[in-house]
């Protein structure tokens, strides 16, 4: 998944560097939660067939369950589907629970798993999460694998300790990191317009990267996309995407809004630039 950019930049002096730079494929994610009716979402699928996005970029959304098979029969083929959840394994007598099998049917191609909204309000622990990833892995689906601390256990000094817990779970299970993107969402940032600052986000997905290099390989460290989420928005998103470990965004709120979502999409180009 890695791309090499050569950069071409004209400054102002009209001199021209030519830097070769390796940079990640941008991936911005549209968790759309348990938001939307079948008009709401027909509106916001015309909005974002219509707008104009940046090429380059891994562009998935998350419908709920229910409109998923909408969404897939009217949304551009730019735009990849990915389930919210999905079941440990392989379907059957699991009342009210949505197979991998069933995803794939309906042309999902990645699940968001590990989400804070399912750890913290549902209560999944991090082996069932890891038991997900490796039976969606184990499919073919990809995973977008949440991981982040909670108010007190950044206040508390264990953001590092939380994250890394969270990622072994996911290292001891997983048959391959291939198809996997780790999205880093502190739980106190979702929802509540506090956004993590860049730096804080980039210190993170800096130790994520360098965990995963330790833990896991080098190549995986190189490889593997680390997206931030919690109170992304059309504000925010350029001065975030700048920082070297952000390879894109995980958005809630935001994604509800057609344009919104596109100027989050499109702020690859401030990461372009900064590169
Ligand atoms: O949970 C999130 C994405 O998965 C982030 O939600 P918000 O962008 O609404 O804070």
């Amino acid at each position: 998944m890695q791309s090499c950019t050569i950069s071409i930049i004209f400054t102002t002096k009209q001199s021209l560097i030519v830097g070769l730079t390796f940079l990640l494929q941008f991936f911005v994610g549209g968790n759309w939660k348990c938001n939307g009716t079948k008009d709401s979402i027909s509106k916001l699928v015309t909005d974002l067939n219509s707008s104009t996005l940046e090429a380059d970029v891994d562009v998935v959304v998350s419908p709920p369950f229910v409109y998923i098979d909408q969404v897939k029969n009217s949304l551009t083929d730019k735009i990849d589907i990915a389930a919210q959840n999905s079941w440990i394994g392989k379907g059957g007598a699991f009342t009210g629970e949505i197979s991998i099998e069933q995803l794939k049917d309906i042309g999902c191609k990645w699940v968001i798993l590990g989400h804070s909204e399912r750890r913290h309000v549902i209560g999944e622990d991090d082996q069932f999460i890891g038991k997900k990833a490796a039976y969606a892995l184990s499919q073919d689906v990809g995973v977008i694998a949440c991981i982040g601390e909670l108010l007190e256990e950044r206040e508390g000094g264990k953001t590092f300790d939380v994250c890394f817990r969270q990622l072994k779970a996911y290292a001891d299970v997983v048959p391959s990191w291939d198809k996997i993107v780790i999205a880093y969402e502190p739980v106190w940032a979702i929802g509540t317009g506090k956004v993590a600052s860049p730096q804080q986000a980039q210190e993170v997905h800096q130790a994520v990267r360098d965990w995963l290099k330790t833990n896991v390989s080098a190549d995986v460290a190189s490889k593997t996309r680390i997206i931030y989420g919690g109170s992304v928005n059309g504000g925010n998103c350029a001065e975030l995407a700048k920082e070297e470990d952000i390879d894109g965004f995980l958005v809630g709120g935001a994604s509800l809004k057609g344009p919104e979502f596109a100027t989050i999409i499109n702020s690859v180009t401030s990461k372009k630039v900064a590169a």
